[in-house]
């Protein structure tokens, strides 16, 4: 169609490549894909159950028959990685963790069943000790309550061992000690675990976000309003968190990962930038919990600002995003794809 004639115009109508959906599809330089999700799951003993979480509207923890149904979906629609997160009963919780590295502690045995029904699915464990700890920080502490690092990295060398033994895929330490994962790598290789991988949670920082995170592993009462602020980072960091996924790097990282994710994104963009290695981003359970708050008053359209969310990851910079809309996301995708 055309339009009337203007003696001055414009050198540059950037509009004209967003006048119709083919250029604007043709112009595009960001994609968001199934291939680029990591999906997380709580995953809690028993059988046949499923619980909601109340600060997580619409995540389930699962007992671990309904995790493999979960899991044929996430294959189905072509999610690469689960990510799994233990409810671990009270009783089983220690000052020394011991239950975290028990070679058939709930972690192991989901691993197990997960690899022997779906191989091909990536399994992915978090390497730290909040869930196993009676006080729901991240190691042992000592009498002041400071958690004690190379005592610490012991035993999440420990964790990490049993999980590579039962078959885990890739192996993620979220616990921010300092040399942690050059002693996870050693021992994976001393091993004879050549081959598993480690994400790092590297700049990792000591966030209010991951509130509904802690409800639903059931550390937050555990931790009882303390923080964690002596080995995660500040939130007002930018370099440090650099220098944190430098020496993650140097031990023996495969992956490094920011968390949280929107309002790191710039860090995101640092990381990729400076190192330009596999990077990924948790978009954590606040920032779900904020979405899903949104999106059930009606404030804002589901799908629209969900897959906006996820495809800033990869503007960023992110390689693959950790989200609790993972399933949903690749089943929105997976159906557009078969629409025709
Ligand atoms: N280590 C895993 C987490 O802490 C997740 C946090 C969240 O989703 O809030
Ligand atoms: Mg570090």
């Amino acid at each position: 169609m055309t339009q009337q004639i203007f003696a001055h115009f414009p050198a540059s109508r950037m509009r004209r490549l967003r006048r119709h959906d083919f250029s604007r599809r043709l112009v595009a330089e960001n994609k968001l894909t199934a291939d680029d999700l990591i999906y997380p799951v709580f995953i809690m003993e028993g059988e046949n159950e499923r619980e909601a979480v109340p600060s997580m509207p619409g995540v389930e923890r699962l007992t671990l028959d309904q995790l493999l149904i979960e899991a044929g979906l996430l294959v189905k629609y072509g999610v690469p990685v689960i990510a799994l997160f233990p409810v671990i009963a009270q009783e089983k919780k220690s000052l020394l963790a011991e239950e975290a590295y028990h070679p058939n502690g709930l972690v192991q045995r989901a691993v197990k069943a997960l690899k022997a029904a779906y191989p091909e699915l990536g399994v992915l464990t978090d390497v730290a000790l909040d869930p196993y700890t009676t006080h729901g920080q991240d190691g042992i502490i000592d009498a002041e309550g400071y958690v004690i690092n190379d005592t610490t990295t012991d035993i999440l060398v420990k964790q990490a061992l049993s999980h590579a033994a039962v078959g885990a895929d890739i192996v993620a330490p979220s616990d921010m000690m300092d040399g942690r994962i050059g002693a996870i790598r050693t021992a994976l290789e001393q091993n004879g675990f050549v081959n598993t991988q480690i994400m790092a949670y590297s700049a990792k920082y000591a966030s209010s976000f991951y509130g509904p995170f802690r409800d639903a592993v059931g550390s937050s009462n555990n931790l009882k309003g303390g923080n964690k602020k002596t080995y995660q980072l500040d939130p007002a960091n930018s370099n440090e968190g650099l220098q944190e996924v430098a020496l993650d790097l140097q031990e023996g990282a495969d992956m490094v990962m920011v968390k949280p994710g929107m309002p790191y994104l710039d860090l995101v963009y640092r990381v990729k930038q400076h190192f330009g290695v596999p990077t990924f981003a948790y978009q954590v359970s606040g920032e779900y919990a904020m979405l899903q708050a949104a999106i059930q008053n009606g404030w804002l359209a589901e799908k629209p600002a969900i897959m906006e969310a996820l495809l800033c990851f990869k503007r960023a910079g992110a390689d693959g995003i950790l989200t609790y809309y993972a399933k949903q996301v690749a089943q929105w995708l997976y159906e557009e794809g078969h629409k025709n």
